[in-house]
């Protein structure tokens, strides 16, 4: 969030001018999801075929790569939207498409994060894509994150939901089984419900459960694997070990952290 200077009135402000060195400028959280975007899509070569994340922060990086392929500065590039929301967006902006079925292979993939722990693991999901972001980032060579310095966290789970995406049939017995399997992390799982109070169906026609944990749930890997264990869950929002480089944009510049 941007922070407003301070109001000056007349000659207090010209003395205030003349005084001191012009005052720091705050960023808004939108302007540094832009700049990791766009530090993101300086590593898209021309010829590559390219993963097209979803998400506010990701949006800005499809909007970039767009702008130089129209500016003939990237050419040949075949991107593969993670969402219909992404397929929309690339489609309106002329950005070539395909898919896995066509291009197994994905060179890089840029995408954003509602979590990034100190290990590079993410969640992901929070606006209701992870299945096809995690199917085309499983394909890829490299995978961008691109987050802004709010994503930071100390371990997964800590800022809110661990999304789960699961089969409409029985979901309530689904929500259940989540619950209980994490009980130990104080769980919570809650089906997640659009605007009018209606399940949220993703884009695979999915229901999603969101499980929010009072405790640290342990062992990611454990925790991953005993989810997808369980008969009525389709894929999870946490992407363990598939990172392999995290730009993050803060008040004071661009880290960018490797595998
Ligand atoms: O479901 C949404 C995706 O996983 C997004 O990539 C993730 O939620 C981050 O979105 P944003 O960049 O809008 O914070």
């Amino acid at each position: 969030m941007a922070i407003p200077c301070p109001p000056f009135i007349g000659s207090e402000k010209l003395a205030m001018e003349a005084a001191a060195p012009s005052p720091p400028v705050f960023l808004t959280q939108d302007e540094l999801k832009k700049i990791a975007a766009y530090k993101a899509v300086e590593f898209v070569q021309s010829g590559m075929v390219l993963g097209l994340g979803t998400g506010s922060t990701a949006k800005h990086a499809v909007d970039r790569i767009a702008e130089l392929l129209r500016h003939g500065k990237l050419t040949n590039i075949v991107g593969i939207p993670t969402s219909k929301k992404t397929h929309q967006q690339a489609v309106s902006l002329g950005i070539p498409l395909s898919d896995l079925d066509s291009h197994p292979v994905v060179d890089l993939a840029i995408d954003g994060a509602d979590e990034v722990d100190p290990d590079l693991n993410l969640v992901k999901g929070r606006g209701g894509s992870l299945l096809r972001e995690k199917m085309i980032e499983s394909a890829t060579k490299k995978f961008i994150v691109i987050v802004d310095e709010t994503k930071l966290v100390s371990r997964v789970g800590a800022t809110g939901a661990m999304p789960v995406e699961v089969v409409p049939f029985c979901w309530k017995f689904t929500q259940d089984r989540l619950q209980g399997m994490f009980g130990y992390a104080g769980c919570a799982a809650k089906l997640r419900r659009d605007a009018g109070g209606e399940p949220f169906v993703t884009d695979n026609k999915n229901y999603i459960v969101d499980l929010f944990f009072e405790k640290d749930i342990g062992d990611l890997k454990v925790a991953s694997d005993a989810i997808l264990r369980l008969a009525g869950v389709v894929e999870h929002g946490m992407f363990l070990d598939m990172a392999t480089t995290v730009i993050v944009a803060g008040e004071l510049g661009v880290t960018i952290k490797n595998k």
